[in-house]
């Protein structure tokens, strides 16, 4: 079957039963694409027959589909002329794990962030509308994307426009891990969609046709609709918000999904079809545990087995996760909170021992932020564990909800840095340029697991500043960890090893880079002074000026935007004091530019970050050598 299909155009020429097969063609090509590259597996198991059906149904490019998160997009992919491709996934210079406009005229829109869908998807309609033409936009959100906050907006707005635009609900009862919610209890709670529908057009034209009175009746009935339909209609949230609800229907029957979708395509105004679907459908390991495929490294396809990191040794997450949960054993106030990513930031084991004092509240980070501000109020120590990437979310509640109130919100900003495969949405490099901005904020980077683990204890015992907000950042990874790490003291650099020419100031995940860059020099005949900068802000300016004077280059090394990164805030302090007369100062992060998806080994490479570079750049821009600069 597969090979029949060149684009959607040839999935509209099979039966039913040619596109039931389609379906588990495409399960066992996932499988084995998915187990040699990683990826999102269950996601993209469980939407195989709504993809069919989605394209069967609507006439893609004409017809927009709009994903959200876009994670679950690969089956889209593979009908739509990249299934060769699909061993590139993920990879460096291969398809994206997204949606890509960039990648394929039937990509309508770049994704990985979620809840974005239904208000793309409305503004998409609307523009339609504005054209004029007959084209169908289609948003295809989870049910976990459906705990995140723009998705009412959207739909509160959809709702008053009336713009005709059709919300397909993927409710697999899942977001990463289980749902969470009340609208995941609500959505629990529809059973049948058949019921009202049928009842309605039944009682109606049965009462228009009794003679004299039938008329009248119906009016009354009519006007009673809205008490029938609090009783009888499934999905009445969305019909009193102004859409027509569909559903629920077998996200696996391939005939259900084209009567509802077919239905959908001429209801007028705004329509959600919910679609009931199994994580990880077909694959039995994924099905049995969908959290473990959700975002999956590769694994073995017979056994599931996914093979344990060659280098072993514990990631930032997993020590920031025992950490968290050891110092909470101490501290009754210690509160966590994750924003639906509970195994992610290595909460599993705070979940487990503190039930009562773990919160995930959906993918809601703007929430997740003010909520965490409301335990602060409250004398409680939230610790708010979330992404880099998704934190930028919450950006106007950190200013406004926590940093003016110079309330003690800790954040664990995980994911810091490059991420890798996920890409341009995912790469954690902007949260020092949006932190280093906010009066009152602190802004911590350990260099490996023992630090994060000091820096965790010394955010919570309040020292950091009488009050007020502490932002840890750490990469995606393994944790290194050293023998021991200097005792914090706040807004103080570490000095790693003092020498004199050339100071190496690192940011957290570049301490490797500049312990290369280190033993580069000594070859050289430099013995570098080694500094790892630990708090970004504030600055630790009495060792900057001495370093200054005692230096004649300063390289500053970070996994961040440089614009508004700790080098271009070292060059600026400096600068007010006249120190770079002095001292010059290199700074190496990432230039004003998104980075695309690919192994960090590439990624460091293609930024012109990794030692190689630094070092080529090193000597010819900067002239460092032995004789100075
Ligand atoms: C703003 C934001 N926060 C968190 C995430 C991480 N994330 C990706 S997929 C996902 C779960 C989505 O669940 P759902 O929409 O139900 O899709 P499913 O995987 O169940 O098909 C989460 C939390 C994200 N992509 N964007
Ligand atoms: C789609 C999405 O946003 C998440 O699933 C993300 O890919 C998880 O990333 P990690 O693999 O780093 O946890
Ligand atoms: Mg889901």
């Amino acid at each position: 079957m597969l090979d029949r299909i060149a684009g959607p155009e040839d999935v509209k020429k099979l039966g039913r039963r040619e596109q039931q097969l389609l379906a588990k063609e495409i399960r066992r090509y996932l499988v084995s694409h998915v187990s040699k590259t990683g990826g999102h597996l269950s996601s993209n198991l469980g939407v195989v027959e709504l993809t069919i059906a989605l394209h069967g149904v609507f006439t893609s490019p004409a017809d927009k589909i709009i994903w959200d998160v876009g994670h679950q997009c690969y089956a889209h992919k593979i009908l739509t002329g990249r299934k060769d491709r699909m061993g590139t996934i993920r990879q460096f210079h291969g398809l994206s794990g997204f949606p890509k406009p960039s990648e394929s005229p039937h990509d309508h829109f770049q994704t990985g962030h979620s809840s974005t869908s239904i208000s793309v998807a409305l503004g998409m309609a609307k523009a339609r509308d504005l054209r004029g033409d007959g084209s169908h936009v289609v948003a295809v959100i989870g049910d976990g994307a459906l705990t995140g906050g723009m998705a009412y907006e959207a739909m509160n707005n959809a709702g008053q426009m009336k713009t005709d635009l059709i919300v397909v609900l993927n409710d697999n009862q899942m977001s990463i891990s289980k749902n969470v919610g009340g609208m995941a209890l609500y959505l629990d709670s529809i059973r049948t969609g058949s019921v009202y529908r049928v009842i309605k057009a039944d009682v109606e034209k049965a009462l228009k046709r009794i003679p004299w009175v039938g008329e009248k009746v119906h009016d009354l009935a009519v006007s009673m609709k809205n008490g029938l339909k609090q009783v009888l209609v499934p999905g009445m949230f969305f019909e009193e918000l102004g859409f027509t609800y569909l559903g629920p229907v077998d996200g696996h029957d391939m005939e259900q999904l084209h009567t509802v979708l077919e239905q959908a395509e001429s209801v007028a105004g705004p329509v959600l079809v919910h679609v009931k679907t199994v994580k990880g459908k077909g694959y039995r390991h994924a099905e049995a545990d969908p959290m473990k495929y959700h975002g999956t490294k590769p694994f073995e396809p017979q056994s599931g087995q996914v093979p344990a990191s060659p280098q072993g040794g514990q990631g930032y997450s997993e020590v920031f996760g025992r950490c968290l949960t050891e110092l909470a054993r101490e501290d009754g106030k210690v509160v966590a909170i994750t924003a639906a990513m509970t195994d992610g930031t290595g909460l599993e084991p705070f979940a487990h021992a503190f039930p009562e004092r773990f919160f995930d509240v959906g993918i809601a980070e703007q929430h997740g932020v003010a909520f965490a501000a409301g335990l602060a109020c409250e004398g409680y120590k939230p610790v708010f564990a979330v992404y880099s990437t998704f934190l930028q979310r919450a950006y106007d509640q950190l200013v406004h909800d926590v940093c003016i109130q110079e309330l003690p919100v800790v954040l664990a900003v995980d994911r810091a840095g490059l991420v890798g495969e996920d890409g341009e949405t995912h790469q954690g490099v902007f949260d020092v340029s949006f932190l280093n901005q906010m009066p009152n904020m602190t802004v911590m980077a350990p260099a490996d697991g023992r630090e994060l683990e000091a820096a965790l204890a010394f955010a919570l015992s309040g020292t950091a500043r009488p009050k007020g907000p502490v932002a840890i950042r750490y990469p995606r990874g393994t944790a290194p960890f050293r023998e021991e790490v200097a005792p914090i003291v706040y807004g103080r650099m570490e000095v790693l090893a003092k020498g004199e020419g050339v100071a190496l100031v690192f940011v957290g995940s570049m301490m490797e880079t500049a312990l290369e860059l280190q033993r580069r020099l000594v070859r050289t005949g430099i013995r570098p002074t080694l500094v790892n900068a630990r708090f970004i802000k504030p600055l630790d300016m009495e060792l900057l000026e001495s370093l200054c004077r005692n230096h004649h280059t300063m390289v500053v090394l970070e996994e961040n935007q440089v614009i508004g990164g700790l080098g271009s805030e070292i060059l600026r302090r400096l600068n007010e004091g006249g120190f770079e007369k002095t001292c010059r100062i290199a700074i190496y992060g990432i230039q004003d530019r998104f980075v695309e998806h690919g192994d960090r080994k590439s990624l460091l490479q293609l930024l012109d970050l990794d030692p190689d570079s630094i070092w080529e750049d090193l000597q010819k821009k900067w002239k460092v050598d032995a004789h100075g600069g």
